[in-house]
């Protein structure tokens, strides 16, 4: 239904069309619910803040790597009640298998390391951006899908691959403007949790439950995460002594309680020291309430939060040393975060610093009549063949083409008219400061 003067004619956001037997039906012109569209101006911000995720896994020399949205189910199949593997936007395929869009990157990465078992060479450092789902009662009316950035090392067992990932996640702030006032990256330990399970002799197969359910710290009431631990089975005095625990916010606090010879104190000790030889020291602090709701991280976590509190985590991560066990592999230590499209761009807009992103041109190229139209390709197609953008107008007015100009941010308009050309010259014409002469077609670039 859009005609020739290229608005459509109809207002609201549904067209008429007629199906095949010619009953008049309506398209529902929106995205599936939860999904989003990407019209040219929102994709220029995407594109912009995937630039920026490009460069940043360059110059960390992260490869690029990419997956089917589309995964096995039995990849996500997880015992610790985790809320993405329990909304798996999941199905039965033509051919009977169990399929989902994927709800995360991680194990795709895992099982594509293990594929390629002896024939890569550890650690590796591997980058992807992708799509992942889920499909939520839309009672909250949240997104069912997002793109993330994710930035894994695999083969790397010390916190040197921690503090290499947490300087990606800073160089990415602050290409974007964003400061350590704005920012911080709370840190900590899934050992810190193991050591105060060990206190209280916990069997470790609760571990893994523990994690996801203190997790919710912050976002349910103590007194439900207590609930929820004593229904594990722990006893209410292990069950103080959690939460007592992560309620720390200094290392050396937590070096009294647990001892020095703790892994957990003696890996965020180093970690702490990367963070002043990397120049990030101001950017970090240690929360031993940062679990992280993923059901296998092993070991440090962390996430990156406005310092205004006002927003959910911008992103996350931390080392997962025993998932490939899980897919029937040997083991190799890995370690990643995962980079949300969605609480950054909200992050921006509240701090003023989305960049300008409207449209830009070199080159609009319009012939002054019908017969000019060949030789008006024909310097459309050479400047283009030199690497300018070129927008060849039209069958329009010179007063359409003066507005579209403007409209499009041209830096030049080359008008090919029928005296001009029968000398070999076109007209230029500079927008930005209206100068205009004559140049050889032939000499234009
Ligand atoms: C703020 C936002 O859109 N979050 C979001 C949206 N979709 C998802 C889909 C899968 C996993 C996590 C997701 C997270």
């Amino acid at each position: 239904c859009v005609s020739s003067s290229s608005t459509l004619t109809h207002g609201g956001d549904s067209s008429t069309s007629t199906s095949s037997d010619g009953a008049l039906g309506v398209v529902d012109l929106n995205p599936p619910r939860g999904t989003r569209d990407f019209p040219p101006e929102e994709m220029r911000l995407r594109t912009w803040l995937f630039d920026n995720f490009r460069e940043v896994s360059r110059t960390m020399a992260f490869e690029e790597v990419d997956f089917p949205v589309l995964e096995s189910e039995a990849l996500f199949i997880r015992k610790a009640g985790e809320e993405i593997t329990q909304q798996l936007y999941n199905f039965e395929d033509k051919g009977g298998r169990r399929v989902v869009l994927r709800p995360e990157i991680t194990p795709s990465l895992a099982r594509l390391v293990i594929k390629q078992g002896k024939s890569v060479s550890l650690p590796l450092k591997w980058f992807t951006i992708g799509q992942c789902w889920r499909y939520e009662r839309m009672t909250r009316g949240r997104r069912r899908e997002h793109y993330q950035w994710n930035m894994d090392i695999f083969g790397m067992p010390k916190v040197r691959a921690e503090a290499e990932l947490i300087q990606a996640i800073v160089l990415l702030f602050e290409r974007l403007g964003i400061t350590s006032s704005d920012v911080g990256i709370r840190l900590s330990s899934r050992k810190v949790l193991q050591a105060v399970l060990n206190m209280y002799s916990i069997p470790e197969h609760l571990f893994t439950q523990v994690c996801v359910i203190v997790d919710k710290l912050g976002k349910l009431s103590r007194e439900e995460i207590e609930k929820e631990l004593i229904s594990t089975g722990l006893s209410s005095e292990a069950v103080q002594g959690i939460i007592e625990v992560l309620s720390l916010k200094s290392l050396s606090r937590l070096e009294e309680v647990l001892g020095s010879d703790v892994e957990a104190v003696a890996d965020l000790k180093k970690l702490f020291s990367f963070a002043e030889q990397y120049g990030y020291a101001d950017w970090i602090c240690f929360d031993a309430s940062v679990v992280r709701g993923l059901a296998y991280y092993t070991g440090v976590v962390f996430e990156a939060f406005d310092r205004k509190g006002e927003l959910r985590a911008i992103c996350g991560g931390g080392r997962y040393d025993r998932l490939l066990s899980t897919f029937g592999s040997e083991d190799v230590p890995a370690c990643g975060f995962g980079f949300g499209d969605a609480v950054i761009v909200e992050l921006l807009k509240e701090k003023g610093l989305l960049p300008d992103l409207s449209r830009q041109i070199d080159d609009i190229v319009f012939p002054l009549d019908e017969e000019l139209e060949g030789p008006a390709s024909s310097v459309a197609s050479s400047l283009r063949k030199k690497g300018r953008s070129v927008d060849l107008a039209e069958d329009k007015r010179l007063k359409w083409v003066f507005k579209h100009a403007e409209r499009i941010n041209a830096s030049r308009l080359i008008l090919v008219g029928k005296s001009e050309w029968e000398r070999g010259m076109v007209r230029v014409k500079i927008l930005s400061t209206r100068e205009e002469f004559e140049v050889k077609a032939c000499d234009l670039e």
